[in-house]
């Protein structure tokens, strides 16, 4: 059977995360995830985690300087000291409400150095994510979304990760960006599942309720099922209405 989890970065985020989390388990979710949760006091989005027994799956590496348009720091060379005390901050937070991934952005460049600069972050992630049973996940962006982001497809995710060798560092797998950028959704789930450390979903092309756009993912899911995969699947979807509706998960379950 599939689990989903709610993205509380794009779900009920006019709310303080303790306030989404309760909304989400009330909604029907077994699990949540959120983008940038630094605002809000540990503790009490932890006291809201064990109220409801929601997991948080995942949350986000600071994006750097929002008034710049930064979109991440780890794969900006001569950036390397802010990258890391992101890092530093995404994994103490992540303690403190015992988060199970931690997603290092890459940021907007390109080209070798910025490969080798995000490749050295990935590994210190790593490094210091490891004592705490913390994944660390790599994530490809659109290209419309987010031109010029540093990590846009699943091939190049693997060459990096192939050249890490960790196996805390995982691919976060999002059908809506790669459905975008290299389609063949389900044959690349197959093949790249070893190591794929989360799935999110959301219609394409417009990003809103998963059970609409050109992608079937009553299919998607079914074939996951039959791979065995049994992890909540992220709910990333901004809500057409405007409000929260979740009645499209009644199609997945
Ligand atoms: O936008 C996404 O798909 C993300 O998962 C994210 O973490 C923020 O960019
Ligand atoms: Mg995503």
């Amino acid at each position: 059977m599939t689990t989903f989890s709610a993205n509380l970065g794009f779900l009920w985020n006019d709310r303080p995360l303790p306030e989404a989390i309760k909304l989400a388990y009330q909604a029907g979710y077994s699990a949540v995830e959120c983008h940038w949760p630094y605002q809000f006091d540990a503790s009490e989005v932890k006291a809201a985690l064990e109220e409801t027994g929601l997991q948080m799956l995942g949350l986000n590496t600071d994006r750097g300087n929002l008034a710049n348009g930064e979109n991440g720091l780890s794969a900006l060379p001569g950036r390397e000291a802010e990258a890391r005390a992101a890092i530093d901050q995404s994994i103490d937070y992540a303690i403190k409400i015992e988060a199970l991934n931690i997603h290092v952005m890459a940021g907007f460049s390109t080209g070798e150095e910025a490969k080798k600069t995000f490749i050295n972050n990935l590994l210190y992630a790593s490094d210091k994510a490891k004592p705490h049973n913390i994944n660390i996940l790599i994530e490809p962006l659109n290209h419309y979304d987010a031109p010029n982001y540093f990590l846009q497809t699943s091939e190049q995710a693997k060459d990096i990760l192939q050249e890490i060798g960790r196996d805390n560092v995982k691919l976060m797998f999002d059908c809506y960006h790669l459905q975008i950028m290299e389609g063949d959704i389900c044959r690349r789930l197959t093949q790249l599942l070893p190591i794929i450390g989360h799935i999110q979903i959301a219609s394409v092309p417009d990003r809103s309720e998963p059970n609409t756009g050109e992608l079937n993912y009553g299919y998607v899911l079914s074939e996951l099922d039959k791979l065995g995969y049994s992890a909540p699947i992220g709910a990333e979807y901004k809500s057409k209405a405007g409000k929260v509706d979740s009645s499209w998960l009644d199609d997945y379950r």
